[in-house]
């Protein structure tokens, strides 16, 4: 199976052109070239493929091998891969997912790729549609037990679901004992990613992200959007926001007249690859 390994701000997959390639049970392949020890080492598996609802469409898979509806950076990382690799031409591209059909703006020097502007749409703000347990619309500063503390966090889903917690000294936080509790969290019948902010100003946070189903990541697009519209519902920002990742720099502008959140950031793409089948030991 020939792949390409891609980051968007570190948080980085192997992508499969299905155009090319097949892969028959992209969950156990996800979960082995994953494995950053036996396997390639990634955060995930991101197919691209044909789609009849829009140019091509992406499906993004965990570490763990669950599916998840969305993926900001991967999608970043879908368009430098068709244009780059001349599947398209145009700077101007759709993409179907599992959130519905997003349209992206590439920006191309040099006839490659740097930077893309996705629509990633509207938030989603109703409990039962994140999904989560709570009885009010939005989920704002809503108390939850974790770890046996009381914590505040505001839900929102991009297509995938998130819980966005505020925090201070963000770079000492212990993401590895905290994250995986919301993770599982009873109140979250999908499992849930978390991510933890830090205000720095109207303007510009830090943001750090425990993901379902792939550990801390060093990015997060989906999670970035929620974060700023999290902030904007706490009233903490402004509309345009800088988010600092572990992994790079994204920037999320919330168009309030039309409800949509729009991310921009790079996309870089590593290396060619090809692995046997029968190493995969998952046809
Ligand atoms: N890293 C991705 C999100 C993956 C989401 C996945 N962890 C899930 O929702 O299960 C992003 O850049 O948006």
């Amino acid at each position: 199976m020939k792949f390409t390994k891609m980051h968007g701000c570190g948080n980085d997959y192997v992508y499969v052109n299905l155009f090319e390639e097949t892969v028959k049970d992209p969950a156990a392949v996800s979960k082995f070239v994953s494995d950053r020890h036996f396997g390639i080492g990634s955060d995930g598996l991101i197919t691209i493929g044909p789609s009849e609802l829009a140019d091509f469409r992406m499906r993004i898979y965990n570490a763990d091998g669950s599916e998840a509806e969305m993926c900001g950076n991967g999608i970043r990382c879908v368009a430098k891969y068709v244009y780059d690799h001349k599947l398209t031409d145009k700077t101007e591209i759709t993409v179907e997912t599992g959130a519905g059909v997003k349209t992206l703006e590439l920006t191309v020097t040099d006839d490659k790729v740097e930077s893309v502007r996705v629509d990633m749409g509207e938030p989603i703000l109703e409990p039962e549609k994140i999904p989560v347990i709570a009885d009010k619309t939005p989920v704002v500063d809503e108390p939850i037990i974790v770890g046996g503390k009381e914590w505040r966090m505001t839900c929102v889903s991009m297509g995938n679901p998130h819980a966005v917690v505020f925090v201070k000294n963000l770079a000492d936080f212990e993401i590895e004992k905290t994250g995986p509790l919301f993770e599982k969290h009873e109140r979250f019948p999908k499992r849930t990613n978390t991510e933890f902010c830090e205000l720095i100003s109207r303007n510009e946070v830090s943001m750090r992200v425990w993901e379902r189903g792939s550990d801390e990541t060093w990015a997060c697009g989906t999670g970035t959007c929620a974060t700023v519209m999290a902030c904007i519902l706490n009233g903490y920002t402004e509309d345009k926001v800088l988010v600092h990742l572990k992994g790079g720099d994204l920037v999320i502008e919330y168009d309030r007249a039309a409800n949509h959140i729009f991310m921009t950031g790079p996309a870089t793409e590593v290396f060619h690859g090809e692995i046997e089948n029968s190493t995969m030991k998952c046809e």
